[in-house]
Order: C-alpha cells, then sequence, then structure tokens
C-alpha cells in the first residue's frame, strides 16, 4: 500500500472558479524520493499546501497508508508527513523555543521517537550550525540559517513523509549537497516506511536526489 495518495486533487484560488490544477492523481510508495518539478507558478508549491490542508480543495482526497486524512486526523498525519514550506517561519521567538516548541510537539505524536535535544543537537552539527546561539531570535538569522533550523524542526518528530518545498534554496553549493545526502540517508535507511516529496527546478539537483520525478505541468490548467 502506498504511504501517500493524491486522488482527483483540484484548486482555485478562493475567489475564483478557474482551476489551477485539476486530476491530480498519484501515489508515492515507501523507499520513493519523489521530486515535484514544473515551471514557476505552475502551482507545485500550492499542491503541497493542498496535500497537507493548508489550502482547501476544490476537490479529491488525500490517503495516509489507505486512510483518507479528514480534519480529524489532519494533525496526526502532518506529524507524520511533515511539511517544510519555501519561506521559513518561526513558530517561536529564538532558536531555542522553536527546537523546543518542535520537541513537544514530536512527543505528542511520535513518542520515543522523537528526538530528544542532544539529537536536534548532532543534527545542528551535521547541517554546519553547531554553535548556533539558542538564544539568537529566528527573525534575525539569514533565510539559509532559517532553512537548516526548519529542517532540523521537522525532523525532531522522525516523520515518515518529508513534504520539501524547495528547501535549499538559499544555501551554497557545498551546504546544498550536504542537506541532500542527509534526506537522502533519511529516507534510504529506512525504505520501508519513509520517502519524500520534494520541490525543486534545479537538473543538477533532481538527478541527485529523485527516485521519480513528477511534472506538476501535467496537471495545469489553461487559466480564464
Ligand atoms: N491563496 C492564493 N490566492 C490566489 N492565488 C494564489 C494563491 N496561492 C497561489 N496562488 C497562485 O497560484 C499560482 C501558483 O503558485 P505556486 O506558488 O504554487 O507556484 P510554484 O509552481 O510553486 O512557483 P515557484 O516555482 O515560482 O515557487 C501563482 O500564480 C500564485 O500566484
Amino acid at each position: 500500500m502506498p504511504l501517500l495518495s493524491a486522488q482527483n486533487i483540484a484548486w482555485s484560488p478562493p475567489d475564483s472558479d478557474a482551476l489551477l490544477f485539476a486530476d491530480v492523481d498519484f501515489d508515492v510508495d515507501a523507499g520513493e524520493r519523489v521530486v515535484l518539478e514544473g515551471p514557476s507558478g505552475s502551482g507545485k508549491s500550492t499542491l503541497l499546501r493542498c496535500l497537507v490542508g493548508l489550502e482547501p480543495r476544490r476537490s479529491g482526497t488525500v490517503r495516509w497508508r489507505g486512510e483518507p486524512v479528514d480534519a480529524e486526523s489532519m494533525r496526526r498525519f502532518r506529524n507524520r508527513a511533515t511539511y517544510v514550506q519555501q519561506r521559513p517561519s518561526a513558530i517561536s521567538e529564538t532558536v531555542g523555543e522553536n527546537l523546543a516548541f518542535a520537541r513537544e510537539m514530536a512527543r505528542q505524536f511520535a513518542g520515543d521517537r522523537a528526538l530528544d535535544e542532544d539529537g536536534q543537537h548532532d543534527l545542528l552539527e551535521r547541517l554546519g550550525l553547531g554553535h548556533i546561539g539558542m538564544s539568537r531570535r529566528f527573525d534575525d538569522l539569514s533565510v539559509g540559517e532559517q532553512q537548516r533550523v526548519c529542517l532540523v524542526r521537522a525532523l525532531t518528530g522522525q516523520p515518515d513523509m518529508l513534504l520539501l518545498d524547495e528547501p535549499t534554496s538559499a544555501l551554497d553549493p557545498e551546504r546544498v549537497e550536504q542537506i541532500e545526502d542527509l534526506l537522502i540517508a533519511y529516507v534510504d535507511d529506512a525504505p520501508d516506511r519513509r520517502a519524500f516529496v520534494w520541490v525543486s527546478h534545479q537538473p543538477d539537483q533532481i538527478e541527485r536526489i529523485s527516485t521519480r520525478v513528477l511534472d506538476v505541468s501535467q496537471w495545469t490548467q489553461e487559466r480564464r
């Protein structure tokens, strides 16, 4: 059974009937590293946001391990299939508070599997942020630093699926490959239960990270 199924999903902006995309239908199996590609404005970010219920769909169903995701199961789903948005944002003021909040959420949904403070620090170190001050304001970090803190936040619950919207867009090439290697290994270490869906439009990156590529423009509609 697939980890995630998107079935017949369509979306239009709240104030319009003009569909941006329709008939979106795909499965993601455990062990897969799927890239969502497509031209700018084709709807890659919006589709990810639809999958995790942050954009209201016009139609369609999202299934997690075969079960439809509804309002009741949404929080649990988001903790098993964790979304990392394109523009990093703070959930609390300081770096330390952001990480503590992630641990708190992860404890609720992932129990013993969740990373503790040491686990988060190991990860920060692997991402080149070993010395970052816990009292620094998240909003004062560079975007590249924020992206890496967001990745640590997302990995704290050790989710089965990562839904990643251009998570390396603000980083230098060396750091980009470090993060790619880390996330590839994350899936490949538990291919029977983990996968990612990663929005990217850089051909060299797509080549390095993907086992399958989905082009969103196959679902994009002519806009009136
Ligand atoms: N809430 C919204 N209301 C109105 N229009 C929206 C909304 N969200 C997205 N759009 C529009 O939908 C289109 C697709 O946006 P989206 O960010 O999903 O594209 P993308 O493929 O991720 O682009 P990029 O590669 O540039 O990040 C854009 O024209 C955008 O302006």
